[in-house]
């Protein structure tokens, strides 16, 4: 079925069910929310306002995150909840909390110092809004997914990359309380039993790191829990998860970060990190203690390094409801990306068979994307290995080819080049002017590989050339948007892994795009949620990606935009999860009846259904009262 958003397809229709999803983001409460889709269709609770059930009181009550309202506690609440005399007498609105939050979140009482901030493109200031924000979130997290998600544009880069790659460097001097659930190689046969420790029955998303490859930072151990904190933020501000219902976790297996391992301020073990069978071992016995409990969550694979990222997800993905995120998120986010800019060129996805596509970085995240991007190909007519003639893989030794001596990974091999014209080793510069690619991505994590010499050839081959910078966090990009745009007189079609700002050139604003798996993750895994899909597989990964792509307004495609909004994000994660349903009921692997039922009826339904599963931070009652009473 057609999606609202194709082009040429209903703008009013969109525009309606963007509506609806903006009344609930300008702070409808509960009832007026369900009010909303009463009027749309048959998801409609009823009348009566479900209350909260809640087991603590007093000061116990006040000191949990899940269910604390802070000021905002009604008198009757107050009252019946043992909380007279432990909060101030006023009692606030939610919109009365975030405004007094925003003042200190944008003004700021808390210095830090400059030489305390050592990542590239994280100033002091993003720091201390980072700090206000995780404290918020230790207090109560209804207020701090309600102001994420209203001002998720500015935000976004303060929760994920590229604040969170700073967090996560000085994660071992920053941690004050627990957040998520560790696991170390020396709990080797105790993780069936301390997942048990876990204080939620229900969890409907876990994200697990080893902490080996985070963003491009490379090796931080324990501290790269930070990266699922960050990721889970967005399930539940991008797709609605529920914030009891979400489990971050990190598995200890040692760390090869020399400068972790001799600070004694580090928390994880400080050995060598652990490789081979012995690393497998840990991983069954995790994997298997985290599903055994919850065998209904969607489990993402998230910052493994290249030895284990893909060994890992085909040692799962067959019979456990999990993806990796950097390979397949960020494969989807990047298909969806090509399409947008050559929409933006004016042509069709049919013309992604004729793309010459250069990729710098064949680790984990570049090969995925190859694949993703050859299936594309493979789609629209061509033979896989046609496909892949398309492409020219570099890593750090350059031009990948079958002449190359190391043995190539599986992941790799189909993208070695075959021909005698193709040197190996060659370097970046010397195949961008020798191929003349219509497409240069870049995700080595290893900075500013496109230099201006390279930039100048892609504006000279090209009339509008694609240049997707996708390494993150931001010191880590191989471009930043004002250099493709100068280098190429403001012609670039341009997206980054980390945001960059639109550049003004020669008098013209030119709009930069954020080339990142959170367009993908939180729609791909509510889908594979809510139609309890048991898999995730490359169809449902390819529907995630034509979505996404989908969701772009034709008037940002005139502004050379290639990925819809971020303002719009819980909207585009609707639809992604929209897609994957449909394609998981395809082929076979949607299990959820009630999904299904919804599926059968029409795509309205569906998107009514996915929508009425969406979580919103709006404060619930906790004790049973007259319907008005808790405003
Ligand atoms: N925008 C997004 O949504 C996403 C972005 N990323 C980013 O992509 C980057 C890579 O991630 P991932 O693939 O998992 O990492 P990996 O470690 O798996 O792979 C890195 C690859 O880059 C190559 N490389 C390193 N240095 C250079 C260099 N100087 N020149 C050319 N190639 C080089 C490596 O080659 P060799 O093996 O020879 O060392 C390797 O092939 C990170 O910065 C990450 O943040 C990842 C996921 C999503
Ligand atoms: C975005 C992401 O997943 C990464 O940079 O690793
Ligand atoms: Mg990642």
């Amino acid at each position: 079925m057609a999606s609202l958003c194709r082009r040429g397809a209903s703008a009013a229709l969109r525009a309606a069910v963007l509506e609806s999803f903006g009344a609930r983001l300008l702070g409808l409460d509960a009832i007026g929310a369900r009010a909303a889709s009463t009027a749309a269709g048959p998801y409609k609770p009823s009348d009566t306002v479900d209350v909260e059930i809640v087991r603590k009181k007093g000061i116990d009550l006040i000191h949990d995150p899940l269910f604390n309202k802070g000021t905002a506690f009604p008198v009757p609440e107050r009252e019946r909840l043992e909380l007279r005399g432990l909060l101030p007498k006023k009692c606030l609105t939610m919109q009365g909390q975030v405004d007094r939050f925003m003042e200190d979140y944008a003004y700021g009482r808390t210095y830090i110092d400059p030489k305390h901030v050592s990542d590239g493109g994280v100033t002091p200031d993003h720091v201390r809004r980072w700090k206000v924000l995780q404290e918020l979130q230790d207090r109560n997290e209804t207020l701090f997914y309600r102001i994420l998600l209203d001002n998720f544009v500015e935000m976004a880069p303060i929760v994920y990359t590229p604040t969170v790659g700073w967090a996560c460097l000085n994660f071992h001097k920053l941690y004050r309380r627990p957040r998520g659930m560790y696991f170390c190689s020396t709990d080797k046969g105790e993780m069936a039993s301390m997942v048990w420790n876990w204080p939620g029955n229900d969890v409907d998303a876990i994200v697990v790191t080893d902490g080996s490859r985070i963003l491009g930072l490379g090796d931080l151990g324990i501290n790269g829990l930070g990266i699922p904190i960050g990721k889970l933020d967005l399930y539940v501000a991008a797709a609605g998860f529920s914030p009891g219902r979400i489990l971050p976790v990190v598995v200890d297996v040692g760390t090869n970060n020399r400068h972790l391992k001799d600070d004694p301020l580090y928390l994880g073990l400080s050995k060598e990190r652990m490789s081979g069978p012995e690393f497998y071992e840990i991983m069954d016995e995790l994997v298997k203690a985290l599903m055994g409990r919850y065998p209904q969550a969607v489990l993402q694979f998230e910052d493994f390094n290249m030895a284990h990222a893909a060994p890992l997800l085909e040692r799962y993905r067959d019979h456990h409801l999990c993806f990796n995120d950097d390979i397949q998120g960020t494969a989807a986010t990047a298909v969806a990306g090509v399409y947008g800019a050559l929409r933006v060129q004016g042509k069709s996805n049919k013309e992604l068979a004729q793309q010459r596509i250069v990729l710098v970085g064949a680790g984990s995240a570049g090969t995925g994307v190859a694949r993703m991007l050859a299936l594309g190909m493979v789609k629209q007519g061509l033979s896989y290995e046609e496909a892949t003639s398309n492409f020219w893989v570099l890593d750090a030794e350059g031009l990948v080819t079958v002449k190359r001596e190391k043995q190539l990974s599986e992941s790799v091999e189909p993208f070695a080049r075959k021909t005698q014209a193709d040197p190996e080793g060659e370097k970046l510069a010397d195949t961008v002017k020798r191929v003349k690619p219509t497409v240069l991505i870049g995700l080595a994590g290893a900075g500013k590989l496109f230099t201006e010499e390279i930039l100048v050839a892609m504006g000279e081959h090209n009339e509008r050339p694609i240049i997707m910078p996708m390494s993150n966090p931001t010191h880590r990009m191989e471009c930043n948007a004002e250099e493709a745009q100068k280098a190429t007189g403001g012609r670039t079609i341009f997206a980054s892994g980390s945001p960059c700002n639109d550049v003004e050139y020669e008098g013209r604003v030119i709009s930069s795009s954020q080339a990142n798996n959170l367009y993908i993750f939180p729609g791909l895994a509510l889908g594979a949620h809510l139609g309890a899909t048991r898999v995730i597989t490359d169809e449902m990964l390819m529907a995630a990606a034509e979505a996404l792509g989908d969701c772009i307004p034709e008037e940002d495609l005139d502004k050379d935009i290639v990925y819809p909004r971020l303002k719009d994000i819980r909207y585009v994660s609707m639809i992604v999860a929209k897609r994957v349903m449909r394609m998981a009921y395809d082929m076979g692997h949607l299990h959820s009846f009630a999904a299904k039922k919804a599926l059968e009826i029409s795509d309205e339904e569906l998107e009514l259904y996915v929508k009425d599963h969406m979580w919103e931070p709006v404060y619930k009652p906790l004790v049973n009262l007259p319907v008005g009473v808790q405003e």
